[in-house]
């Protein structure tokens, strides 16, 4: 089944309250049929809630809580999540962290998405931390060992989103954050891409916050966003 702009953008949540997600969510209607919901939103009171009654609404929601922790307590926490009705949910891209998630999530619907190297980093950053060999070999390697372990997604840059379907394979989803339409600000971003680039390199998913919810006219800015991505 081939997904519509609207299946593949993915609007980050990334509020301070249940109360302001609920506006944006109202203002967006049928534009917008997917959110995720990260740190701010679901430690904030009533997050977890929010995001299972999205679900329980009809809308997907992603998860975005990006575990890592020992093999019992991913698992734990990969099955109280299923239980919010979330389509998709994070967890580093560790082999023995994304084996527990795949454990945990089986039968459960729920799509574990491997984080690759965040998209606020380059090269310099990863040398900071360690790793000389660069993003791309990075990315690469944890393509490798996540698809060993069985995820069902990736999450990279959409500039290495090419290299990242040669190595996952046909049916992975790739699902890139970072993504910036023209003249909007990077922020902390540092491997940006633009929403029709990011579908042409062979994104399946966009993940947009900041560029929409922090508009002036947040439902203006998705359909720019859509538009974009429906001329790709
Ligand atoms: O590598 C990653 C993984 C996750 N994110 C998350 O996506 C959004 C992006 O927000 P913008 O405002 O559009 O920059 C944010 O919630 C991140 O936690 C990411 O950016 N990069």
């Amino acid at each position: 089944m081939s997904l519509t702009p609207r299946d593949r953008l993915i609007v980050g949540l990334d509020l301070p309250d249940v109360a302001s997600a609920e506006v944006v969510v109202e203002r967006l209607g049928e534009a917008v049929g997917f959110y995720k919901v990260g740190y701010q939103l679901a430690y904030a009171p009533g997050g977890l809630d929010f995001a299972r009654d999205l679900a329980a609404s009809g809308r997907q929601v992603f998860l975005d809580l990006k575990l890592h922790d020992i093999g019992n307590t991913v698992e734990k926490g990969v099955e109280a999540a299923a239980r919010l009705g979330v389509s998709m949910l994070t967890v580093h891209a560790y082999p023995q962290v994304m084996r527990a998630a795949v454990r945990a999530a089986a039968g459960s619907g729920l799509q574990i998405l491997a984080v690759t190297v965040l998209t606020s980093l380059e090269n310099a950053d990863l040398a900071e931390m360690g790793w000389d060999g660069g993003v791309e070999a990075l990315v690469e390697r944890r393509v490798r060992q996540a698809m060993d372990a069985g995820v069902g997604g990736i999450v990279a840059s959409a500039a290495e989103a090419g290299r990242v379907r040669a190595l996952a394979g046909p049916d992975a989803a790739i699902v890139t954050p970072g993504i910036r339409p023209a003249g909007a600000a990077a922020g902390d971003q540092k491997r940006v891409v633009a929403p029709a680039e990011a579908l042409r390199n062979g994104a399946t998913h966009l993940v947009v916050a900041r560029p929409v919810v922090a508009a002036a006219d947040p439902l203006a800015a998705a359909r720019a966003i859509l538009a974009e991505m429906e001329a790709a």
